[in-house]
């Protein structure tokens, strides 16, 4: 596809991916060519046809308004750690790094944050490496199957993104497993995120404008909408919700990784819907000790790699600790 596509699109695509499950060659190739286009111009589809049903979504979704309902002390005891794991209280981020526009006042959401789990006593824990160590839990005896809930969607999505990273590498020309080893042991993030409506009012969002640091995204929403991605026309376009669908998106590291050839589109959320919103991204990333280089298949004519490589925990470190609130104190502090 030539430049000029790119963020060309005036509503999201829509992807059916049922074929990425079966053994069908020429069906698989097919849909990881669709994806590709997508990924090219607008770095957002709504992806359907994957096994996760409506009833597993709807229970994460449930578990996370249950939580979300607790008292802030009840919240507090697993306020957000060092490891970046646990509760992070409404308007506790702000977007510093967004290239999109100066945002100054806080995202108007409150979520939690449950990553990859890694046992206490993993070498990379003991070692103090950064991001490494085991997730904070709400009582079990406050939120019954919290836990258990959780780790099966995990477990789902996660499966879903090992088949996403296939199809990338078969539409790359690349054998279908050529990115598993940077899957073996995924940075993953499931975001639990609560919208109180809000109010209209100028440079005040539910999620600023922003883009995903990570490989993709894949976003689950309840009914009430609110998510916008910007266009090359500076147009924001609605992803309203589909039942069923999630909403996949590029993320930065996979846009370094393709020298850009895929594009992690700038989004936004703006509840003004009056309800409630719930939502849940999953962010599926790297190992954090692999090295992102430039594909070759991305590399162009001109032979230009436009990114040095990087260890993908370095990556990850700087742009979270730009962005919240608690890890800028934590690194003042430490200075
Ligand atoms: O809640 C949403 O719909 C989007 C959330 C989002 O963009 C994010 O957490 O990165
Ligand atoms: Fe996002």
């Amino acid at each position: 596809m030539n430049g000029t596509a790119r963020g060309d699109f005036s509503e999201i695509p829509k992807l059916d991916v049922s074929a990425l499950y079966g053994t069908d060659e020429g069906a698989i190739a097919d849909t990881a060519a669709e994806m590709r286009g997508h990924l090219e111009r607008t770095g957002f589809l709504y992806v359907v046809g994957h096994p996760i049903t409506s009833a597993q979504i709807e229970a994460v979704r449930t578990m996370g308004k249950r939580f979300f309902a607790l008292s802030e002390d009840e919240k507090a005891k697993i306020q957000i750690n060092k490891n970046f794991r646990g509760y992070l209280k409404f308007a506790g981020s702000t977007i510093v790094t967004s290239s999109v526009e100066q945002v100054s006042k806080p995202n108007q959401s409150e979520s939690v944050f449950f990553m990859h789990e890694v046992a206490e006593d993993d070498p990379g824990a003991v070692a103090g490496l950064p991001l490494q160590g085991p997730n904070q839990w709400p009582d079990a005896e406050v939120l019954p199957g919290f836990r258990d809930t959780i780790e099966a969607y995990v477990e789902a999505m996660t499966v879903l993104g090992r088949k996403m990273a296939s199809a990338i590498s078969i539409s790359l020309g690349l054998p279908a497993d050529s990115l598993n080893r940077y899957f073996e042991d995924p940075t993953t993030f499931l975001r639990l995120l609560h919208y109180p409506p809000q109010p209209p009012e100028d440079g005040l969002f539910g999620s600023a404008p922003h883009t995903d640091y990570g490989f993709i995204t894949l976003l689950a929403q309840d009914d009430v909408g609110g998510l916008e991605v910007l266009n090359k026309n500076g147009d924001w376009v609605a992803a309203p919700p589909i039942p069923g669908a999630f909403v996949m998106n590029v993320g930065d590291i996979l846009a370094r990784w393709s020298n850009d050839l895929f594009v992690s589109t700038p989004h936004r959320v703006i509840n003004s819907s009056g309800r409630e919103r719930y939502s849940q991204p999953f962010f599926f990333d790297p190992s954090m000790d692999e090295t992102i280089k430039v594909l070759e298949p991305c590399i162009g004519p001109d032979g230009q790699e436009k990114y040095e490589p990087i260890l993908y925990r370095d990556y990850l470190m700087e742009r979270i600790d730009k962005n919240y609130h608690y890890r800028k104190k934590a690194a003042a502090e430490a200075t």
